[in-house]
């Protein structure tokens, strides 16, 4: 769910009960409230029809993972269809790997390889994505997938806790042009600042972090999730780092985009 979606289905359900209840929504109130539905139903259809379409590989890949049974006596635990990024958002993450040149690429929540595979097909042949992944299951069915894909090699998975991953990594020296964070979000602060302070993100590096829209939680008055509260803080925080410069893309689930201001380098 996105703030659209969720947008387009209350109005959907509203626009049905004021056809329910004739005579209480003037007429030119429900030509009002059609045109609205209209606006926001066909917003996602329009996007993925107008964007380019994805590859056969990331088409398999999204078949297969809609095919498992992510609550199935193979237990995947918290894990959900619903993760995958999907056409869209992928397009756009490989259109800034495109554009950034980004030769070296770190995803940190994999998943079954999406975002990574979007991602891969926009590397040249000796670039390099590390994906790293909580779920060994998860891992091992991304791997799956990614071995039938034509830049499915260009893609090294790390199974185990995001932050040790990390360390390790920062231990190692390695560096990313860019980096994309889509895991628990009560990581997100912490991968952040080990991205930037550990060395991690190069010099012109671009961090991309996932769901910072959080299905509008973070602006309405609503009821909060903990995942809410916790996307609320670190773009809070991130509006107010110093170290950076920031965009909220209101795409999908939000993507916000990330780079050093210069000469803040640790
Ligand atoms: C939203 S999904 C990623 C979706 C994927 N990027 C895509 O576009 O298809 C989040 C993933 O992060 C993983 N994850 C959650 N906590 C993690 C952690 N602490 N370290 C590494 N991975 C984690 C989950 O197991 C899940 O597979």
């Amino acid at each position: 769910m996105t703030p659209a979606s969720i947008l387009a289905a209350r109005l959907d359900d509203l626009l049905e009960r004021a056809q329910e209840d004739t005579g209480a929504v003037s007429p030119v109130w429900m030509d009002d409230l059609r045109a609205v539905v209209e606006l926001a139903r066909g917003l996602d259809p329009y996007l993925e029809s107008m964007s380019t379409p994805e590859s056969p590989a990331l088409a398999e890949l999204a078949r297969r993972t809609a095919a498992e049974d992510w609550n199935g006596p193979s237990g995947h635990g918290v894990l959900e269809q619903e993760m995958l990024s999907g056409h869209v958002e992928g397009q756009l993450l490989k259109t800034l790997v495109h554009a950034s040149r980004a030769r070296r690429v770190l995803e940190i929540g994999l998943f079954t390889g999406y975002s990574a595979l979007a991602m891969a097909e926009a590397l040249p042949d000796d670039g390099r994505l590390v994906a790293l992944e909580l779920d060994a299951g998860v891992a091992a069915f991304a791997r799956r997938c990614l071995d039938g894909a034509p830049a499915g090699a260009r893609v090294d998975i790390r199974v185990g806790p995001a932050a040790d991953a990390l360390s390790a990594l920062v231990e190692a020296g390695e560096t990313f042009d860019l980096i994309f964070v889509d895991a628990d979000k009560g990581g997100y602060r912490g991968y952040l600042d080990t991205a930037l302070d550990g060395g991690l993100l190069a010099e012109h590096g671009l961090v991309v972090v996932d769901n910072t829209l959080m299905q509008g939680q973070p602006w309405t008055s609503g009821p909060s999730t903990v995942n809410g509260t916790a996307i609320a803080e670190f773009n809070a925080a991130v509006a107010a780092d110093p170290r950076v410069e920031q965009v909220v893309v209101p795409l999908r689930d939000g993507l916000t985009l990330i780079r050093r201001v210069t000469g803040s380098h640790a």
